[in-house]
């Protein structure tokens, strides 16, 4: 596989060449992202390329969601969490800690709150609570339609960096992590951060004293991986976790098919799994989402690679409105003479 800076070229295997030798046709499959990183991108270069932007946007009163997607063992979890520290650690942590700088180096008033939880087997739970055991998908139409929050998740308040990291320690900790043939450190849910600033200023236009509220939400999700059964030797337990993340997988690819290019009149059916619920309003709502698509350069992963390249493909046709999540509350301020 060649890696050229906005395409990648797939090969076709030997006996495929061959096939296409005869028959006039290239045996180059193409397919064309707005980036492409190569095997010797740095954990830096995928942040910069990938989620600084939606950083400075959440800070600014709009949605932004970052997932990786791939096959299992492709570099997800590596991408998203990365080592605890030094120049491997993974996006979530980067975005953090640039929240905060920015936070403190500004004299208005921020408040962060966070959440994460996993979706393990179609059950939801709270990783920063486990204890709470599973919890529910509540609808609330009042907000939007399909608009779902997780009944009970912890929405804790983080006044610093360090606060931040010690909860997204605490919940990498509790993530259903398991070995299969195919990947040491699977992980066999999928994992959504959630990192909400609510910012609040005075402004003063044309004598009129206004509180400027605006509230921006970053997803941060690091998907399960795609597995085939025969290559992770699964069975028993870890064969049904691999046949909910497929399922799950599955949902999410439908929903990319349907909301993309010339289907965008399709019905998206996002009520197949728990993930496209709560990933709805990431798709098709008010939000800036970049998606994350990891391939394995080597021959034994052609099709899962192959696989994962068309549905991102398929993904950069999704566009929908973005607007800022801002509110002016107004004071008038009467010059009344006595
Ligand atoms: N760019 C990279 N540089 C160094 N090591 C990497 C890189 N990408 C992945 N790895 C290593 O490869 C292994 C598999 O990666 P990782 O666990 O991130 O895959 P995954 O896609 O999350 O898999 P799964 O879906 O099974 O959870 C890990 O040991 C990880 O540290």
């Amino acid at each position: 596989m060649n890696i050229i800076k906005k395409k990648i070229v797939v090969e076709e295997a030997d006996r495929e060449k061959e096939k296409h030798l005869r028959s006039k046709r290239s045996s180059e499959k193409q397919f064309s992202y707005d980036i492409v990183l190569g095997e010797d991108a740095t954990q830096d270069d995928v942040y910069q390329a990938t989620t600084k932007n939606l950083v400075r946007d959440v800070l600014l009163g709009y949605n932004g969601t970052v997932f990786a997607y791939g096959a299992t063992g492709s570099g997800k979890t590596h991408t998203m969490v990365g080592q605890s520290e030094g120049k491997h650690v993974g996006i979530m942590v980067r975005a953090l800690n640039e929240l905060f700088q920015y936070i403190e180096t500004r004299k208005q008033r921020y408040t962060v709150t966070m959440s994460y939880l996993e979706i393990y087997n179609e059950n939801i739970r709270d990783l920063l609570n486990p204890e709470a055991g599973f919890l529910e998908l509540r609808e609330d139409s009042s907000k939007g339609t399909g608009y779902v929050q997780v009944s009970g998740l912890t929405e804790a308040i983080a006044n610093s960096t360090e606060e931040v990291m010690s909860l997204l320690t605490k919940g990498n900790k509790q993530r259903s992590c398991e070995p299969t043939a195919s990947n040491q450190t699977s992980s066999r849910s999928h994992a959504l951060l959630s990192v909400t600033v609510h910012n609040t200023r005075p402004v003063h236009e044309r004598n009129v004293m206004k509180t400027r509220i605006r509230q921006g939400r970053l997803f941060m999700i690091d998907l399960a991986g795609s597995e085939r059964a025969s290559h992770t030797k699964n069975i028993g337990k870890r064969l049904k976790e691999g046949a909910h993340i497929n399922r799950s997988l599955l949902a999410l690819g439908n929903c990319i098919n349907a909301l993309s290019g010339s289907n965008s009149n399709k019905y998206v059916n996002y009520r197949d799994s728990k993930l496209t619920r709560l990933l709805r309003e990431a798709l098709s709502g008010n939000c800036k989402t970049v998606m994350i698509a990891h391939v394995n350069p080597g021959q034994s992963h052609r099709e899962e690679s192959k696989n994962t390249l068309v549905y991102a493909a398929r993904a950069t046709g999704i566009s929908h409105k973005v607007e800022r999540n801002q509110l002016d509350v107004s004071f008038q301020i009467s010059n009344t003479e006595v």
